[in-house]
C-alpha cells in the first residue's frame, strides 16, 4: 500500500459480538474518505480501530505509509477532532500551538509555524481569547485548526461538525476543505450527515451493521443506493416496488423527487394512493400518501397553499420525478 493509512482483515470484538469487519479499507495521503452510517453502525469503532486507539479486541493489520502501524508511528502521525471539541486552559494561541510545543517546538517557532493555520481557518481575532470562553462552534475552529498546525499524516474527524448550527457548520467544513487541499494528509470523517460528505470528501464509504456496504467517489455513491439499507441512509426513503410501478425493480427515490399531481388535466399514468396527512414545514409542505404497498413520502417545496390540497383521505396520484433501480 502507498502513502496513507488502511487497513486488512480488520475485525473488532466486544461484549461477545462482532462489531465490525472490514476486509480491507486504505485513504490515500491527500485524500479524504468520509465514511457515513446510521447510528450505532460501528464508525466511531472503525476510526478507534484504525488509529489504534480502541479499547476493544481488534485483528487485522493496520498500515500506515506502506508499513504495519505502531503505536509510536501512529503517535507522530495522527491527529483527531472529536465531536465535542476539549480544548486546554490558556489562550486559543495557546491551545492552536500545543502540538507543535509537544513535538518539542519553542514557543515562538511554534507560533510562526502555527499562523498559516490560523489565517487559513479565520482565527486571527480570537488568538488572544481565553479559551473556555469560546462558543462551541468557535472552540470546534480552534480544535481543528489545533489538529491541522500539528501537520498530521493521518486526521481523523469523529463526527466534529454535529453539535454546531448550519451556517456555522457550512462554514467550517469549506474552510478545512480548502485548507486540506495540497496538504498529505490522509483524512478520514465520521458522520451521519451525506451533505458532510459532499462538502468535505472526495471518496465515501457506506457503514451499516459494522460492514462497508458501498465505497468510492463520493458523488457515485450518494446517488447509487445499491439496497434498500443503503437507500435509506442515502434519503432515498420511498420505496417503490415493482407491484406498484410495473417495473421490474423497485425504485427508490428521494421525496424532493416526489409529489403529488395538483392539476386535474394532468392524465399520465402515477402511482395511486390515499391522502393520508400534510405538515407544513415552512419553506416546504410535506405530504403523506398510503399505497397499496406502503406509505410514500412527497415533499413539495415553496408555498403550497392548503387550499390547493385535495382533502384527507382523498384519493392521489404521486409523480416520481427521479428515481433509481435497486437491483439487489
Ligand atoms: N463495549 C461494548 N460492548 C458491546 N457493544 C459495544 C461496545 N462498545 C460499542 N458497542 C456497540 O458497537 C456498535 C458500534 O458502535 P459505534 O460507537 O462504533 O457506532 P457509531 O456508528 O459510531 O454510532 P453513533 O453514530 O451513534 O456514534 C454499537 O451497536 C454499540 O452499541
Amino acid at each position: 500500500m502507498s502513502a496513507g493509512i488502511g487497513c486488512r482483515d480488520l475485525r473488532v470484538h466486544a461484549g461477545g459480538r462482532e462489531l465490525l469487519s472490514v476486509p480491507e479499507l486504505h485513504v490515500a495521503s491527500g485524500r479524504t474518505l468520509a465514511v457515513l452510517g446510521p447510528n450505532g453502525a460501528g464508525k466511531s469503532t472503525l476510526l478507534r480501530a484504525l488509529g489504534l486507539l480502541s479499547s476493544h479486541r481488534v485483528s487485522g493489520r493496520i498500515v500506515l505509509d506502506g508499513r504495519p502501524a505502531t503505536r509510536p508511528l501512529m503517535r507522530q502521525a495522527l491527529a483527531a477532532v472529536l465531536q465535542r471539541p476539549i480544548l486546554r486552559r490558556g489562550t486559543v494561541a495557546d491551545n492552536v500551538i500545543s502540538g507543535l510545543r509537544f513535538r518539542g517546538m519553542s514557543r515562538r517557532e511554534a507560533r510562526t509555524e502555527a499562523w498559516p493555520w490560523i489565517e487559513a481557518l479565520g482565527l486571527e481575532s480570537l488568538v488572544g481569547r481565553d479559551a473556555r470562553s469560546l462558543s462551541i462552534g468557535e472552540a470546534q475552529r480552534v480544535s481543528i485548526t489545533r489538529a491541522l498546525a500539528a501537520g498530521p499524516r493521518v486526521l481523523l474527524l469523529d463526527e466534529p461538525f454535529s453539535g454546531l448550527d448550519s451556517t456555522t457548520r457550512a462554514d467550517l467544513l469549506a474552510d478545512l476543505r480548502a485548507a486540506l487541499t495540497g496538504q498529505p494528509t490522509a483524512t478520514i470523517l465520521v458522520t451521519h450527515d451525506r451533505q458532510e460528505a459532499l462538502a468535505l470528501a472526495e471518496d465515501t464509504a457506506l457503514l451499516i451493521d459494522g460492514r462497508i456496504r458501498q465505497h468510492g467517489s463520493t458523488a457515485e455513491v450518494l446517488d447509487h443506493p445499491s439496497d434498500a439499507g443503503t437507500a435509506r441512509l442515502l434519503g432515498y426513503t420511498n420505496l417503490l416496488p415493482p407491484a406498484l410501478t410495473g417495473r421490474a425493480h423497485t425504485l427508490v427515490a428521494r421525496p424532493e423527487h416526489t409529489q403529488l399531481v395538483l392539476d386535474p388535466s394532468d392524465q399520465t399514468d402515477d402511482v395511486r394512493g390515499t391522502l393520508r396527512r400534510t405538515v407544513a414545514l415552512g419553506s416546504a409542505t410535506r405530504v403523506d400518501v398510503d399505497t397499496s404497498a406502503g406509505a410514500l413520502t412527497c415533499l413539495h417545496l415553496g408555498d403550497v397553499l392548503a387550499t390547493e390540497l385535495p382533502p384527507i383521505g382523498s384519493d392521489v396520484r404521486v409523480r416520481i420525478r427521479h428515481a433509481r433501480s435497486l437491483t439487489s
